[in-house]
């Protein structure tokens, strides 16, 4: 089977929120334009101590959730627990659940799904009763118990019906209801989205994995937890807002502190389309990245300008800044091979210039 990528890449998107984003990464990655502003969330505030990452199947869309334990838990309910969470996704449950998730999922999330969604043999006894019928399985099986105490509203405003407002069941999870104020330390389950593409440059195939934080200011303790894992940074500004190119330095500043050294940058004016509320003009953002030294371009994920070359762009360069590693790794790699071409040839001429008459086992 042919090879599916060459290399593999991590870029991040940062910026602050409602620049687009998210736009900008499912424009490149599936020519879609969402109109509406749904904050991506990463977390309420606490402290990160630890994380893995599991796939979900979301509405036919793959998402990537990471499973994270914070401690010091605020003693209120955070203000992303909103009842105006989007009804359309369905987080499923792998049957392979451990029971201990039981408890924790209840069967106010959604009456709407359609029972036959759910193969009942393949539930845990303990789970089915407390799991409603409209709950598509499939939390990955690396979840396992320790999602118990964990399992948290806030994951993403799109991932949980209306329904679950603070004041339903406690039994959703301790922390959405307004009485309890403790909880430490705690597991969540939150929405960091990545998506996936692969570009050919110079023969090689790149495989881009592209994360999209948030950008909204209380999460950014979580979001920086990420940039020392990127290759590449898009640093993303908003044409009609002269707040967020203004902001563009403060998201540099942490770059330069959290990301790796050789990370790449490329400065990004999103919403070129609105020519009408333009407030930032293309030659202060020429300045600007000529100042950083950073490549600079203008995008819509509206009408669909410059994403290509901006993602691709990016990704070349990460290419050119890896590529004596590359290099190295594919003269070892070749090195390798020879030594066996090597010494396959030396067996082959140890055979010619022995008996003849001996049948060769080379
Ligand atoms: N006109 C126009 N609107 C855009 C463009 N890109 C994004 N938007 C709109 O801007 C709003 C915010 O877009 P998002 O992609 O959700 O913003 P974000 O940067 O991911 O925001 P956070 O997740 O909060 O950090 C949405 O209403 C989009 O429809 C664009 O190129 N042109």
């Amino acid at each position: 089977m042919a090879k599916q990528y060459d290399v593999l890449f991590r870029l991040l998107l940062l910026g602050d929120s409602g620049v687009g984003k998210t736009c900008l990464l499912c424009r490149f990655t599936d020519n879609e334009f969402h109109p509406s502003h749904i904050s991506t969330i990463v977390c309420p505030t606490g402290t990160l101590v630890g994380g893995s990452s599991i796939p979900l199947t979301l509405n036919r869309k793959s998402w990537q959730y990471q499973l994270l334990t914070i401690v010091g838990w605020p003693l209120s309910v955070h203000p992303s627990i909103h009842p105006s969470i989007h009804p359309s996704i369905h987080p499923s449950i792998h049957p392979s659940i451990h029971p201990s998730i039981h408890p924790s999922i209840h069967p106010s999330i959604h009456p709407s799904i359609h029972p036959s969604s759910i193969h009942p043999s393949s539930i845990h006894p303990s789970i089915h009763p407390s799991i409603h019928p409209s709950i598509h399985p499939s939390i990955h099986p690396s979840i396992h118990p320790s999602i118990h105490p964990s399992i948290h509203p806030s994951i993403h405003p799109s991932i949980l019906h209306p329904s679950i407002h603070p004041s339903t069941h406690p039994s959703i999870h301790p922390s959405i209801h307004p009485s309890i104020h403790h909880i430490c330390p705690l597991l969540l389950l939150i929405r960091v989205d990545f998506k996936m593409k692969t570009l050919l440059i110079d023969g090689i195939k790149v495989r881009i994995q592209i994360w999209d934080t948030a950008g909204q200011e209380r999460y950014q303790t979580i979001t920086k937890q990420y940039y020392r894992r990127a290759q590449g940074i898009f640093l993303v500004y908003d044409i009609t807002s002269e707040r967020s190119f203004q902001h563009i330095m403060k998201w540099a500043s942490d770059v330069d502190e959290y990301a790796p050294e050789k990370v790449q940058k490329i400065l990004v004016g999103n919403k070129s389309d609105e020519v009408e509320k333009r407030q930032v003009a293309t030659a202060q953002g020429i300045k600007l990245a000529t100042a950083y030294g950073m490549d600079f371009f203008e995008t819509s994920a509206f009408t669909n300008h410059n994403i290509t070359e901006t993602f691709t762009r990016l990704a070349e360069q990460v290419l050119a800044a890896n590529k004596r590693d590359l290099d190295l790794l594919r003269i070892s790699i070749n090195d390798e091979i020879n030594l066996a071409a090597l010494e396959e040839e030396e067996g082959l001429r140890e055979c010619a210039g022995g008996d003849q008459d001996k049948s060769c086992w080379c």
